[in-house]
C-alpha cells in the first residue's frame, strides 16, 4: 500500500517537474502538479489563455511554463522568433503537431513531418503553388463567385440578413475542392457533404487532439488517436482515388493537385520493385524515406483542403465584420476597386493589386487582428544556444511564438485593437507571422492571399454590407476551436452598389 503511494507520488513529481525552469536562468511560471500552468486552458478557452500567458512577463524576451506536463519555451521577442524561425532553422525543423505515422490517418500530411522526410515532401509540392500555378488555380472563383452572388441575390430579395462566414466557407470549400481535386464541390447545395467538413476538421475534439500532442506526443500515440475526423478523410480520399483512376483509364489531364499526384505517382513508380515499396526506410536524422505512393500523396491534398478552407473563409468573415464596422474604410477600399473597373471595363485582376492599397490593407489587418492560428511552434531538433542570453536547449524542447497576442501587442502594432488598413501603407509595421515564418512558411500563402484579393474585391464592387442589429458585438474567437473563427455568427445586410 505504502509502496504504491510512493510510487503514485514519484510519478506525479516525475510528470510535474516543478524544478525544470529553476537554473536555466529564465523566468517561468511555477507550475501546479499535472496540471501545470494551463488552468486558464480548462476554464477560459484558447484565445484567452494565450493572451494571459503572453502577459505573464510582460517585459521578457523570453520565459518557461507547463503545458499540463510538458515544460515550453515561450519566445516573445520578435529579432529571437526571426532567428529560430528564419536564421538557424536547422536547429528546429519540426513543429508540435507530432508525426505519428503508425496510428494516425493524416501522420504523414507535410504540416505535421519534420527533418529531410518534410524537405523531401516539400520539395515535391512547392512546385504546385508556383505563381503561375496559383494564377491558373484563380480561375475556379468565376466559377464559385456565380454561386455566391445568387446566395446575396437571395437574401436582398428576403430582406433578409446574409451569415457572411457561412457563405465564405462554402466558396473557399468549393475553391479549394477545384483547386485540389479539379471537381466543384456541392458546398452550396442543401444537405451538403461537404460544407461540414470544415467544422469536422476544426471541432472542439480535434482542439483536443491538438492539445493531447503538443502535451505529450508518445501518448497521443500510445493511445492511436487521430488528429482529425476520420470519416471526412476517409470521404475525400474515396474521391480522390476515384478521380485519379478515372483520370488514368480514360488519359483526362487536369490543371489541379490531382494532376500532380498523377505525375508524381508516375514518375516515381515506373521503376519501382514491389518489396522496396513494402519495406520502411528512414534518413539519418530517424525520418522516414518518402514512397511517394498514393496513401502519402492522398495526404497532401487532405492538408491543402483541411488548412485551406476555413482559414481563409474566417479571415475573410472578419474583413467583412471590420469593414461592416467602418463604412469609411469600406468606401474607400470599394473607390479603389472601382477605379480600376471603370478604367479596364472588367472586374480586377490580380496584377492589378497594387492599385487596391487599402483593400490590401485591410486583408493585412484581418490576418494580423484575427490570425487563423495563434501559436506558432517548433520543437529544437539539435542542441542550441540562444546568443541573447546564453541558454541552452536540448532537442524535444518546445518554443511557442504566440502569434496572436503579439500582433495584439502595442509595443509592436500601435494602438492595436484598431483596425487601421492605413497603417500597412508605407513603412511596415513589426513582424508578421501569421503565414509563420522561414522555410515552413504557410505553402498555401500567395493561394490565400490571391483568393481573397479577388473575392473581397468583387463583393465591394457589387454590394454593400453594414451589420444587422442580430450581430453580437463585439463578435470573439471562438475559445474552442483550433482556429481563430468567429464565436458567433457575423450577420450583414447588402444593398447592390448601383452606378
Ligand atoms: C488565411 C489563410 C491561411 C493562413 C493564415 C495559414 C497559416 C499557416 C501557418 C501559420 C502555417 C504554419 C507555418 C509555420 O509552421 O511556420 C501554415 C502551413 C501550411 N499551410 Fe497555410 N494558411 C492559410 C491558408 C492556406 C491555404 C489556402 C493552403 C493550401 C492551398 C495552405 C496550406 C498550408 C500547408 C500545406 C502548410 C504546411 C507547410 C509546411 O509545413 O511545410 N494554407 N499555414
Amino acid at each position: 500500500m505504502w509502496l504504491l503511494l510512493v510510487g503514485i507520488l514519484a510519478l506525479v513529481y516525475w510528470l510535474w517537474k516543478p524544478f525544470y525552469w529553476k537554473g536555466k536562468g529564465v523566468k517561468y511560471l511555477v507550475p501546479y502538479p499535472l496540471i501545470g500552468n494551463s488552468m486558464g486552458l480548462i476554464t477560459k478557452g484558447n484565445s484567452t489563455f494565450r493572451r494571459d500567458l503572453y502577459y505573464a512577463f510582460p517585459d521578457e524576451k523570453m520565459f518557461g511554463f507547463h503545458l499540463f506536463t510538458q515544460p515550453i519555451l515561450c519566445i516573445r521577442d520578435p529579432e529571437i522568433a526571426v532567428d529560430v524561425f528564419v536564421k538557424d532553422f536547422e536547429h528546429f525543423t519540426a513543429n508540435g503537431l507530432g508525426s505519428n505515422q503508425e496510428y494516425d490517418l493524416s501522420g504523414g500530411n507535410i504540416l505535421f513531418l519534420h527533418g529531410t522526410q518534410w524537405k523531401e515532401m516539400r520539395n515535391k509540392i512547392s512546385p504546385f503553388f508556383t505563381p503561375a500555378k496559383v494564377k491558373a488555380m484563380m480561375n475556379s472563383i468565376d466559377v464559385t463567385m456565380p454561386k455566391a452572388v445568387k446566395i446575396l441575390e437571395e437574401n436582398l430579395r428576403a430582406g433578409s440578413a446574409c451569415d457572411i462566414g457561412n457563405l465564405f466557407t462554402r466558396m473557399t470549400n468549393d475553391v479549394i475542392t477545384q483547386a485540389c481535386f479539379g471537381i466543384e464541390s456541392d458546398a452550396f447545395e442543401k444537405n451538403s457533404a461537404f460544407l461540414p467538413l470544415a467544422d469536422l476538421f476544426f471541432s472542439p475534439h480535434t482542439n483536443v487532439m491538438f492539445t493531447i500532442k503538443a502535451v505529450s506526443q508518445s501518448l497521443f500515440k500510445f493511445l492511436r488517436l487521430q488528429s482529425f475526423d476520420l470519416d471526412s478523410s476517409l470521404f475525400l480520399k474515396r474521391i480522390m482515388k476515384n478521380l485519379v483512376e478515372y483520370r488514368k483509364e480514360n488519359n483526362v489531364q487536369g490543371h489541379d493537385f490531382v494532376q500532380g499526384i498523377i505525375e508524381i505517382l508516375d514518375k516515381e513508380h515506373r521503376t519501382v520493385d514491389e518489396e522496396r515499396m513494402k519495406k520502411i526506410e528512414y534518413y539519418p536524422d530517424g525520418t522516414r524515406v518518402p514512397k511517394f505512393d498514393f496513401d502519402e500523396l492522398f495526404l497532401q491534398a487532405l492538408i491543402i483542403f483541411i488548412g485551406g478552407v476555413e482559414s481563409t473563409a474566417s479571415t475573410m468573415t472578419w474583413i467583412f465584420y471590420e469593414l461592416a464596422k467602418n463604412q469609411e474604410m469600406q468606401d474607400r477600399c470599394r473607390e479603389e476597386v472601382m477605379d480600376v473597373v471603370k478604367r479596364t471595363g472588367s472586374p480586377l485582376k490580380l496584377d492589378q493589386q497594387n492599385e487596391i492599397p487599402t483593400v490590401l490593407g485591410a486583408i493585412n489587418e484581418a490576418l494580423r487582428m484575427y490570425p487563423a492560428f495563434e501559436i506558432n511552434s517548433r520543437i529544437c531538433t539539435k542542441t542550441y544556444t540562444f546568443s541573447d542570453n546564453g541558454l541552452t536547449i536540448e532537442p524535444g524542447q518546445t518554443l511557442w511564438f504566440p502569434t496572436g497576442p503579439y500582433q495584439r501587442d502595442a509595443k509592436h502594432f500601435p494602438d492595436p485593437d484598431t483596425f487601421d488598413p492605413l497603417r500597412w501603407q508605407g513603412e511596415k509595421p513589426g513582424l508578421f507571422t501569421t503565414f509563420g515564418l522561414g522555410p515552413r512558411l504557410c505553402l498555401g500563402k500567395s493561394f490565400a492571399l490571391s483568393q481573397m484579393i479577388l473575392v473581397v474585391s468583387r463583393f465591394l464592387q457589387n454590394y454593400k454590407f453594414t451589420l444587422n442589429s442580430k450581430t453580437k458585438v463585439p463578435v470573439r474567437p471562438h475559445e474552442r476551436r483550433p482556429i481563430n473563427s468567429p464565436s458567433s455568427p457575423v450577420l450583414l445586410d447588402i444593398s447592390r452598389i448601383v452606378d
